[in-house]
């Protein structure tokens, strides 16, 4: 199980992370509780160790700009929420990066992973980083194959009921992980992780 923990701020998230035994860390660089800024974000990212992807998060920015902002923060992929068309893709893409694809499950969307040119899809609840789950029923006849992973409101009580339902790749985690918004719990940064891979 491919587990993502999104939102890091600070020197001891990435720590936590990083012993917790997580394989991805996600950054964000869109107006957010837990946005962090290009240069503490390019510290953060420096941070991290190969092992571990550390993956730039961006909504509602032109694509130009989250071309310049993952290259020059060093990360190691970009991750695209929302109604960024196929052509912002094809733009990111040049710049050499592994892509992610968020996007929440509506009648229509195309849950083909790659049929963007990205690497691994997110399914995730409307608004991202809510906290709010979604219904999971929506998967039923359009569940992705491959490299997908759940997100929206998952948490340590929960991951392990919501893996079982909707067989994921992998998961990812921002509110459940939280003692306040955008302050990252390290206790249950690290109980998440184990909760993810063995229920
Ligand atoms: O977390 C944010 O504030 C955010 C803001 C803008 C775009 C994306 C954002 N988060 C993306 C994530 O990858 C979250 O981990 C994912 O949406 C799950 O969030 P949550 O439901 O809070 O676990």
């Amino acid at each position: 199980m491919y587990v993502k923990l999104c939102g890091l701020r600070t020197t001891a998230d990435v720590a936590t992370a990083v012993d917790a035994g997580a394989d991805a860390v996600g950054f964000v660089f869109s107006p957010s509780a837990r946005q962090v800024d290009p240069a503490t974000a390019g510290r953060l990212v420096r941070e991290v160790p190969p092992h571990v992807l550390s993956i730039g998060v961006f909504s509602g920015v032109p694509a130009a700009e989250v071309r310049r902002l993952a290259v020059e923060s060093g990360v190691g992929a970009v991750q695209l929420h929302g109604a960024y068309p196929k052509a912002a893709f094809d733009e990111v893409s040049t710049s050499g990066l592994p892509l992610v694809r968020a996007v929440a499950l509506t009648p229509g969307t195309d849950v083909r992973v790659g049929a963007h040119g990205e690497e691994m899809l997110l399914l995730d609840s409307p608004v991202p980083g809510s906290g709010e789950r979604w219904d999971l029923t929506a998967l039923d006849g359009a569940r992705p194959e491959g490299r997908w992973l759940l997100a929206g409101g998952l948490g340590v009580r929960n991951v392990a009921e919501a893996v079982a339902r909707a067989r994921p790749w992998g998961v990812d985690v921002s509110s459940g992980i939280e003692s306040s918004r955008g302050v990252k719990d390290h206790g249950l940064m690290r109980e998440f992780v184990a909760a993810a891979r063995n229920g």
